[in-house]
């Protein structure tokens, strides 16, 4: 199968690496040092619970031309960024598109491709449930030994499935498929933003959680007003086990917070100040429309983070 992994960053990187593995021909969109790197070395992983390194030579593309066709095109990039490739994707012949990361308005990237494309697309939407960092010449990945992808359309059945189907074949990697993954991505943001929002100093490093009670507790309860707001969106929180632990336990939670604010373990949700300040603006929206109280949200982002 002719793939397109279009970001070549930390997840594009390790979904790239499966798909080679599972015998699909993959071709990555690189940019930079990052499209030498990858013609030099291939893409070379350190999978640290795994305990080995591997290395997959790889095609490298830095464009995608208006007839370059693939069977699918995975877009793997932040949050921000998507904005910027989505005019090249509706000028380019596949039809044939998974959007992966977070996101706050998958409808409207899909409206854009619906209304603007030459050939006409089939969206789809997934997340690569991992985690890793960028090193020198390597990317770090943490993910678990088979990670798994939630994928799901806006509207009903993936028309592409078979096609997807045949993709993860021999891919270690599980797809996931969701009903409502826009719901999924939603519910996703509000433990983000959070965390991570009270990360960032004023030049927008990411720095270690403060980690005090009073911070914590306006974390928790923020968290459960972000759910609030959603839900007034109606949107169900998925999974529901997110919002069970932040509504019904947080005593535990107040104590599994301490400790990932003391621990290094708090780099798994190092996000990147630009895609946490593009999701938060989305959220500051949801807000104003749903008129729904957010005190304890509020209060954390006025004297905790440097979000406004
Ligand atoms: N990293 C992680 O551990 C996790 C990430 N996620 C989410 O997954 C998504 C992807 O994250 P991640 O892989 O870490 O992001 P990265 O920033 O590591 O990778 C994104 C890649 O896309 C490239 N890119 C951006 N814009 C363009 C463009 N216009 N043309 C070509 N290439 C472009 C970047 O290029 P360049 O290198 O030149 O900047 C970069 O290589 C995000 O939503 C993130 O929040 C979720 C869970 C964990
Ligand atoms: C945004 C990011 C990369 C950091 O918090 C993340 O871990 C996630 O979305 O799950």
């Amino acid at each position: 199968m002719k793939i397109l992994v279009y970001g070549a960053g930390v997840l594009g990187s390790q979904l790239a690496h499966v798909l080679v593995r599972g015998g699909n021909d993959v071709t990555v969109l690189a940019r930079g040092k990052r499209a030498e790197e990858l013609e030099k070395d291939g893409i070379v992983i350190r999978h640290v619970f795994q305990f080995k390194t591997t290395v997959d030579p790889v095609r490298v593309a830095r464009t995608l031309e208006v007839d370059d066709q693939y069977d699918l095109i995975f877009v793997v990039m932040k949050y921000n960024d998507f904005s910027s490739v989505l005019p090249i994707l509706a000028d380019n012949q596949s039809s044939n598109i998974v959007i992966v990361g977070n996101n706050a308005d998958a409808r409207s990237m899909q409206n854009f491709l619906e209304v603007n494309s030459r050939v006409a697309k089939q969206v789809a939407f997934g997340f690569h449930v991992s985690a890793g960092k960028r090193e020198k010449d390597r990317m770090l990945s943490v993910g678990g030994g088979s990670g798994q992808m939630v994928i799901g359309s806006l509207d009903g059945e993936i028309g592409f499935k078979p096609v997807l189907d045949q993709a993860f074949q021999h891919v270690k990697n599980k797809l996931n498929v969701l009903s409502d993954i826009d719901a999924w991505l939603k519910s996703h943001i509000i433990p983000i933003l959070i965390l991570n929002a009270v990360s960032f100093n004023e030049k927008r490093e990411m720095q270690k959680m403060e980690g005090n009670k009073q911070q914590l507790v306006h974390m928790i309860r923020a968290m459960d007003e972000g759910f609030s707001v959603l839900e007034a969106m109606g949107i169900t929180i998925i999974p529901e086990i997110q919002a069970k632990m932040i509504r019904k336990h947080q005593r535990m939670l107040y104590l599994l917070l301490k400790i990932y604010s003391m621990l290094p373990v708090h780099k798994l949700v190092t996000g990147s100040f630009g895609e946490i300040e593009a999701l938060n603006n989305a959220f500051t929206d949801w807000k104003k429309t749903t008129g729904i109280p957010t005190p304890h949200w509020d209060v954390l982002k006025r004297d905790f983070t440097i979000l406004k």
